[in-house]
């Protein structure tokens, strides 16, 4: 790579950069299956697409996952540059569409969009390839073992963009690999498409581990689900953005009834188990917020630096304020039982406790204590599952049909275990191992929290 446009101070650094690129190996049916037969894609002979010179990619058509460097840094000559497949249609692909029988399941919670990403699977197979057994697994991966799929058409799904919820079913917890991979094998499904959550893409890449073992013709894809945001390596999840945008009508709700009330508080308790992309998103594009708590910045109550100190100020100054909290913030001060460390829900995961309800509780206890007689009104807000269980915004539907579009066009072309997704602003098939290993959090020493906090003028909780 050369860079010809040299920055104005170039002359004090390197004018070639010179990255080492690695091409991420992505698994294919022919690693254990040496010789599958290839066919011609049937979109060669599709009226609409009409394939022009240049249609198709090819194995050497690849991604940066960096884009961004400093010249002035040695950090460019290391190795680690890894290049990712790109995500598109093959020329050659590795299915008869006649003999194609693909499933697809839900797992974990709601998200914006999963019914737009199940019709875009469905309209891909049957509109691009000309697949006809489809099949949807009801209510997570239980349903693979513990009820008979549901067939789908084309015809079907017509609406499905149009709700919000799966019209699948999802649920936690049921994950047994030998039930599963045995009903795929009896099932006959040769390529399943799952949809899921950081959970969720750890038992695909069990599935497709025990699948490459018995060396079955199945290939197994992964569309990463998240309304946290939490996934890593992609640029963002679908959905993510919709919530983010019905989180505003919460914080601008509680801005509302904070103005009208002398030394008013809202409340507003959003998603995100472990990262605060919601809260750290809603609050820069909303602007009515005062304070923003997310997991990834512990904070305190009392004393000097604490948020009773922030608000005192903050309610003196303007009479009111808000408060964004996420829900997995906090949760150390919150006091439990020991049944209560101990809840997990049926996939494992930690029970959280109600950073709201707590939080309010503690902002009240604050006032009586050291404002005896004043006014004051807490209104605590919580729209966790209103901001997770509503149609996708345009941007997400469309985002959810390229990626399940890119996922049908990686499976017919061989690809497995992968996940699909877009690095920066590229759809790619990234290993679903890798993927599964990742985590996106908030990075309290970057511009984004930095702008979160010159935007809110809040404590950095240090002191
Ligand atoms: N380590 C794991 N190995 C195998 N299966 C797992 C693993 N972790 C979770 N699962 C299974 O994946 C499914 C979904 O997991 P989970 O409930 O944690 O949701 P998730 O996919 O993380 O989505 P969410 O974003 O809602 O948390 C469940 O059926 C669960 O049993
Ligand atoms: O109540 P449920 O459905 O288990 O899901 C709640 C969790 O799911 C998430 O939305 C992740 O999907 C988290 O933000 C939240 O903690
Ligand atoms: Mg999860």
């Amino acid at each position: 790579m050369s860079i010809n446009d040299v920055p104005p101070n170039a002359e004090q650094h390197p004018q070639t950069l010179a990255v080492d690129v690695t091409l991420v190996r992505l698994p294919h049916l022919t690693d254990y299956l040496p010789h599958l037969q290839t066919h011609t894609t049937p979109l060669e002979h599709n009226n609409y697409y009409s394939p022009p010179d240049g249609f198709y990619l090819s194995h050497s058509d690849v991604i940066l996952r960096r884009t961004i460097y400093d010249l002035s840094t040695n950090g460019l000559y290391s190795s680690h540059h890894s290049a990712y497949h790109r995500a598109g249609p093959r020329k050659q692909i590795f299915y008869q569409p006649q003999n194609v029988r693909a499933a697809i399941v839900t797992c974990g919670g709601l998200c914006p969009g999963l019914n737009t990403v199940i019709r875009e699977l469905v309209v891909g197979l049957w509109e691009q390839y000309g697949v006809r057994e489809i099949f949807g697994i009801k209510a997570g991966y239980r349903g693979f073992y513990s009820s008979d799929p549901v067939r789908i058409d084309v015809k079907m799904v017509h609406n499905w963009h149009k709700r919000g919820g799966t019209v699948l079913e999802t649920s936690r917890g049921g994950f047994d690999l030998h039930k599963i991979v045995n009903a795929i094998e009896d099932r006959g499904y040769n390529q399943v498409y799952i949809i899921g959550g950081d959970g969720t893409l750890r038992g695909a890449v069990k599935i497709f581990n025990e699948i490459h073992r018995r060396k079955l013709n199945v290939g197994v894809a992964a569309i990463p689900k998240t309304v946290d945001n939490d996934v890593g390596i992609i640029d963002r999840s679908f959905g993510f953005q919709t919530a983010v945008e019905k989180a505003q009508q919460a914080i601008s709700a509680a801005h509302v009834e904070a103005e009208s009330a002398p030394n008013g508080i809202g409340l507003v308790k959003l998603m995100g188990r472990s990262t605060g992309h919601i809260a750290l998103n809603a609050t820069l594009s909303s602007r009515d917020v005062d304070c923003c708590l997310i997991p990834e910045n512990e904070f305190y109550l009392e004393g000097k630096g604490g948020l009773f100190e922030f608000l005192d100020e903050r309610l003196k100054e303007n009479g009111h304020a808000v408060v964004v909290v996420a829900e997995g913030a906090g949760q150390d001060m919150i006091p439990r039982t020991d049944a209560q460390k101990q809840e997990e829900d049926e996939s494992g995961n930690p029970v959280f406790l109600d950073v709201g309800v707590w939080l309010k509780s503690e902002l009240k206890r604050w006032w009586e204590r050291d404002h005896e007689g004043e006014l004051f009104t807490v209104k605590f807000i919580d729209p966790t599952y209103m901001i997770r269980a509503v149609t996708a915004n345009a941007t997400d539907n469309l985002y959810c049909t390229l990626l399940a579009h890119s996922a049908v066009h990686g499976i017919m072309a061989g690809y497995t275990g992968f996940v699909a997704g877009p690095i920066n602003g590229n759809y790619a098939y990234i290993p679903m191992d890798e993927i599964a290993e990742t985590k996106n959090e908030v990075d309290t020493k970057d511009h984004n929290w930095a702008w979160v906090r010159s935007v809110t003028m809040q404590p950095d909780f240090r002191s």
